[in-house]
């Protein structure tokens, strides 16, 4: 379930970039990445936290701040107090993913490999979420941020691409990682 302001931040969007990030590691490499990619090839790209999934309103307002910072997409206005605009959405998160468009997910590993506090909602959902009858036609590409001096190392980011990957989401590159215990983040 996401709100009417980020719904139509991903339809402006050529480019959407998704983070998942405990401490703001993930957040800063997502920020980088947005800026970089929209200045080296001119695609509208937006930045949206992946809480915007969640059902919790402060992390909704988080996600359209990030969405806002961009000033290529701030031609809507902050609306904070934007609702929900879908009820009793069923269980089917591609949904949210028109299918001209390039996701790029930054997920950060926490706890014992597990999803960050904000992307756990996403990653619930895209479980829950039954194997669409057609192939999907959603292109992403994905960037784990962990520490490889964790046991579950890039655990979060490998169950997030399994899922991706079970509902038929198409990978672009390679699965990137940034490793924390190495100085590579
Ligand atoms: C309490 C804690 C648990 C962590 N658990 C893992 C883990 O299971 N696997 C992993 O690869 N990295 C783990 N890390 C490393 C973080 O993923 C790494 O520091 C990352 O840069 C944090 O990104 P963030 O600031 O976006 O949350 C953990 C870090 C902390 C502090």
């Amino acid at each position: 379930m996401i709100d009417s302001v980020t719904r139509q931040k991903i339809t402006q969007c050529q480019v959407v970039v998704f983070y998942g990030s405990q401490t703001g590691t993930s957040k800063k490499l997502a920020q980088r990445f947005q800026k970089e990619f929209e200045s080296s090839y001119g695609l509208k790209t937006g930045l949206i936290n992946l809480n915007v999934f969640s059902n919790d309103n402060d992390n909704a307002n988080d996600a359209n701040d990030d969405a806002n910072a961009n000033a290529d997409m701030s031609d809507t206005e902050n609306d904070k107090n934007s609702h929900c605009d879908i009820q009793n959405e069923t269980l089917d998160i591609l949904s949210n993913f028109p299918d001209d468009k390039i996701y790029v997910f930054f997920i950060s590993s926490y706890g014992d490999g597990e999803q960050t506090d904000d992307a756990l909602q996403f990653y619930k959902d895209l479980k829950l979420t039954t194997v669409p009858t057609t192939k999907s036609n959603i292109r992403y590409c994905i960037f784990g941020i962990g520490s490889s001096l964790y046991e579950f190392y890039q655990e979060a980011a490998i169950d997030m691409n399994k899922e991706l990957q079970r509902l038929g989401c198409e990978l672009i590159g390679t699965f990137g990682k940034g490793d924390d215990g190495k100085g590579s983040t």
